[in-house]
């Protein structure tokens, strides 16, 4: 993948911010993954933290590195989360949920003192809105639910997967919405949090503490906190 080494880059350098004995929320996506395989790095060499996964593939992926696991619930806080985007814009609100974990993902990322995201330098854009918003629906009824989300002029479509419809970790669905341009995240995001059936919306208003991004030559960090 083209991107590879810049996400790379930018995971790695994101991992160097775990201390020892922090209790880490760990993304989900193949930027995250850097990340998390830089964090298992450094616990093979002796490094102490505990993590909690933000999906069940990151689940397997910590497992087969040998980070220890936590359950959300039972932590009162993390000292830091990492975790990839699809779209960062200029005040470092967030597009998530390309992989479809938004909704654990920002669960992770609320508990934590810290957000650090973790991009390629394309992901980053000066609107958010190109990347199609995932917004995760309860499947009863689902049309209704697409419905509302159209008449806010959001055109939603149904995520698939081999021609059924994708099926988050929480058992849910989740719509695209083909926004193009999101002239104002945050009154968008709590329009679709006030539709009954929206589940969570991938838009990460005010949430990210720094990001790290990497052209796959240089790493530049953004302070948003
Ligand atoms: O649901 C998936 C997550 O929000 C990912 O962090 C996001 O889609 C970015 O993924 P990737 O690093 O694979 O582009």
């Amino acid at each position: 993948m083209a991107n590879d080494a810049a996400k790379k880059l930018a995971g790695e350098h994101a991992a160097t911010y775990v201390e020892d004995g922090m209790m880490v929320g760990l993304g989900t996506g193949s930027t995250a993954f850097f990340a998390i395989q830089a964090l298992g790095e450094r616990v093979a060499n002796g490094l102490n933290i505990q993590g909690v996964a933000t999906s069940k593939d990151t689940e397997v992926l910590a497992q087969k590195l040998h980070i220890p696991l936590l359950a959300l619930e039972d932590v009162p806080y993390l000292d830091m989360a990492l975790d990839g985007a699809d779209e960062v814009d200029e005040q470092g609100q967030l597009i998530k949920g390309g992989g479809g974990a938004l909704l654990r993902e920002k669960l992770v990322a609320s508990a934590a003192k810290k957000f650090i995201v973790i991009v390629d330098a394309s992901k980053e854009v000066k609107q958010l809105g190109a990347f199609p918003l995932p917004v995760e629906i309860v499947p009863f009824a689902w049309e209704k639910t697409a419905q509302k989300i159209a008449d806010l002029d959001c055109h939603p479509v149904q995520r698939q997967r081999a021609g059924k419809p994708f099926i988050t970790d929480n058992g849910n669905y989740i719509v695209d919405c083909h926004c193009e341009k999101i002239e104002h995240p945050a009154e968008l995001h709590q329009q679709l949090k006030l539709l009954t059936g929206v589940v969570e919306t991938g838009l990460f208003i005010d949430m990210a503490s720094v990001c790290v991004t990497s052209d796959g030559q240089t790493t530049r960090v953004r302070d948003f906190a």
